[in-house]
């Protein structure tokens, strides 16, 4: 319930081009909903991908990614993406890691978020940890870790992603927004 795949919503040439695009914008460090920056909980590097320039066509393959999941699963009330494409990058040399959490946050914009996607940009032979799990309710589910797959689920459930123990995981994480739910 609340959860959704979609393999291979990018092809692997796609997804390295789009970790070219994150490595072309200046990565600062992962920030937590709200603004927070608490290492203990999340550690990685974040990039914001410009959707309207260069990364255009990212955002178009996200928008028609969501629209039809929405329309076969979820059903949820979705007016619009108020946010950035954010691609982060999770490495060994830092256990990289993001604790359990919601992305449904106090901020302006975070408590809008009604689903989450994410896709897996590193090829899963490249390095190991770095699982992303997501608990819809006693049971933990493991996202497909395959290159280019696509996991979209309700923003308010709870989600981490596992310390990487070896290498590099990169994913692209998008949010939709809308009304409150009723
Ligand atoms: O990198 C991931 O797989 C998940 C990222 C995430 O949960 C977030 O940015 O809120
Ligand atoms: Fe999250």
């Amino acid at each position: 319930m609340f959860m959704h795949a979609v393999p291979a919503l990018f092809s692997a040439a796609e997804a390295a081009e789009v970790i070219r695009l994150a490595v072309d914008v200046q990565a600062t460090s992962g920030g937590l909903v709200g603004g927070l920056h608490n290492h203990n909980i999340r550690r990685a590097d974040i990039a914001w991908l410009d959707d309207t320039g260069s990364a255009a066509w990212v955002m178009e393959r996200i928008v028609s990614g969501v629209a039809r999941a929405n329309r076969d699963v979820f059903d949820f009330d979705i007016s619009d993406f108020r946010e950035r494409l954010q691609v982060a990058a999770y490495d060994e040399s830092v256990a990289g890691h993001y604790d359990w959490h919601s992305d449904i946050g106090d901020g302006p914009i975070a408590r809008w978020r009604k689903l989450t996607i994410v896709v897996q940009l590193s090829d899963p032979q490249s390095y190991r940890g770095g699982a992303l799990e997501i608990n819809p309710g006693g049971t933990t589910v493991t996202a497909a870790r395959g290159i280019g797959d696509a996991t979209l689920f309700a923003s308010f459930m709870l989600h981490r992603v596992t310390p990487v123990t070896h290498g590099t995981r990169h994913s692209l994480t998008c949010w939709c927004h809308g009304p409150a739910f009723r």
